[in-house]
């Protein structure tokens, strides 16, 4: 039997860099940017000599990038081997697979059912990938095809469209780099990747079961006890295949959703570290860790919608941005102490306003979706115009609050930047982001995540998303389609390319 699981990309709004030291938190939004992963049996009977293979067959199909890996799978060490080229492997998805068999097959040895899974094991795994158009860049196709940078244009793509790699300009000639770069959004591709297929597969083995996506959120939040194995071994899948241990806040995006994030201790992960360790040790001293991480709930207020922009193609590196602001910790400690401090305090500050709005709509919502409609059609400085009553001014008092902490966050953040040497509000995007928070209906616009050329977003009240995305086109910029989604990893009713077909079909074709 089939199963289908996706889990989401993410957008960090705030809490970037300071994220990667507990306590502090990061708000970090889910969006409707969604990885799949299907897992299949390879065979659909159990062959007769089968009892006593100590291997399996595993085959991993990514048909956006034409790749197709096969593996040999030990069924006592959870380990794979490639049996094809090592050009189409990819080190999340491996990793994935032998974590989520490992914590499958110790599950089921702790029941004394180690032959149940044995069973499911033998017929093999044929496991696909497929990720939303949102996670990667058609930016250049769509400047080397003379079209318009607009939504419009990118939702003519056919959903799950081949995957382009970065090039040397438009001109036909491929990067010189041996392995070409996925030309990508910054939505956390490798995250939802590794999650979806962690996920998929065990809810396959039958050791977790996932929330559908239809669910309400009260079943959601009896189903998230049922999925922290996800996270924790989606997470360490994640960290050693990257070679590196981030703050985790993508991860926990792609399985909890929309959520305040503290990370976890990065000593859960010390023996997983251990090169050649025997994989059923590592999964048991992971499973067993003291895994201290916070995900709680968070969301946008109502009548606010995320909008994400392409400033440019090329990005930027998260990994040296954060190695140069790690540099400047060390060099100039009096000052990195005092700037986080004044970060720290602004990033709480501007939570606490968000959540203060959250409240007001719950306590009174037809007020505060007039109020919300009013400052909609108009610029921040003729907010507090609109207000009728006590419980509205309150209300714009939140909003306008909210821009305070921001600009707070965002000089800091700049001046973190030309502190450490690296670009992390771009003064190219200065006068954009400014000029955005003017506009009508704007509340926050700025860079997320470790910030660079990579991506700007902005958070909007009510109708005005469709002036501030035709604002950045003319500019250049190019409004993504992407939106917040707070759901996290999910089980799918189906192949997502089933439902797709018929957009698919009226799309046009782009070489
Ligand atoms: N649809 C896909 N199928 C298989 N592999 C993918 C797919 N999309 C992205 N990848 C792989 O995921 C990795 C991207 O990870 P990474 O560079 O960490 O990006 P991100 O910052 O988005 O997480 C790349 O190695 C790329 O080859
Ligand atoms: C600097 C950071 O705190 C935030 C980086 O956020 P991004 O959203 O920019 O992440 P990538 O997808 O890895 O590029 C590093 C971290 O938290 O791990």
């Amino acid at each position: 039997m089939e199963v289908v699981a996706s889990a989401p990309g993410k957008v960090l709004i705030s809490g970037g860099y300071l994220i990667l030291e507990r306590p502090n938190a990061g708000l970090v939004l889910s969006t409707n940017a969604r990885f799949y992963a299907i897992v299949k049996p390879l065979y659909e009977e159990i062959k007769p000599e089968s009892w006593a293979w100590s291997w399996t067959d595993v085959k991993v199909s990514s048909p956006q990038l034409s790749r197709e890996a096969t593996y040999k799978l030990s069924l006592e060490k959870s380990t794979l081997h490639c049996t094809t080229s090592r050009n189409s492997v990819n080190p999340f998805v491996e990793h994935a697979v032998q974590y989520a068999v490992a914590a499958a097959r110790r599950n089921f040895v702790e029941k004394g059912k180690k032959d149940v899974l044995e069973k499911v094991l033998v017929q093999g795994l044929d496991i696909t990938i497929l990720g939303s158009n949102d996670f990667y860049s058609f930016r250049s196709q769509i400047e080397a095809h003379g079209l318009p940078l607009t939504r419009k244009t990118l939702a003519t793509f056919p959903s799950f469209f081949s995957i382009t790699f970065n090039t040397e300009g438009w001109n036909g000639t491929v990067s010189r780099s041996c392995k070409p770069e996925v030309a990508k959004t910054g939505l956390g591709s490798s995250a939802a990747m590794t999650t979806s297929v962690v996920a998929a597969l065990l809810h396959y083995f039958g050791v977790v079961k996932l929330p559908s996506s239809s669910i309400s959120l009260t079943e959601q939040v009896s189903a998230e006890l049922n999925i922290d194995m996800v996270h924790i071994i989606a997470q360490s899948a994640h960290c050693l295949a990257q070679g590196k241990i981030g703050s985790g806040f993508d991860v926990s995006a792609a399985v909890f959703g929309s959520q305040r994030y503290v990370r976890f201790s990065p000593s859960v992960l010390s023996s997983a570290q251990i090169g050649g360790s025997y994989m059923p040790d590592v999964i048991s001293d992971i499973l067993n860790a003291k895994w201290d991480h916070e995900a709680s709930r968070f969301s946008l207020p109502p009548l606010m919608t995320l909008l994400l922009g392409e400033p440019g193609s090329g990005g930027s590196s998260t990994t040296s941005m954060v190695g140069s602001v790690k540099q400047w910790q060390k060099s100039d400690p009096k000052n990195y102490l005092e700037t986080w401090t004044r970060l720290a305090d602004a990033n709480a500050k501007l939570e606490a306003q968000l959540n203060l709005l959250n409240k007001f709509a719950r306590e009174q919502w037809a007020i505060y979706e007039q109020i919300m409609g009013m400052c909609s059609y108009s610029a921040h400085e003729k907010w507090m115009e609109q207000v009728v009553d006590q419980f509205q001014e309150e209300v714009v008092k939140s909003l306008l609050g909210a821009r305070d902490y921001f600009f707070k966050i965002r000089f800091l953040m700049q001046q973190m930047g030309k502190a450490a040497g690296v670009p992390i509000e771009p003064e190219s995007q200065t006068q954009l982001l400014d000029s955005t928070m003017n506009m009508e209906g704007v509340l926050l616009a700025g860079v997320p995540g470790a910030g660079g050329f990579d991506a700007i977003f902005a958070i909007i009240i009510g109708e005005a998303t469709d002036a501030v995305a035709k604002a950045w086109s003319s500019v250049g910029v190019l409004p993504l389609l992407v939106k917040e989604d707070s759901h996290g990893v999910s089980l799918e009713a189906g192949d997502p390319r089933n439902s797709e077909l018929t957009s698919a079909i009226s799309s046009i074709k782009i070489n």
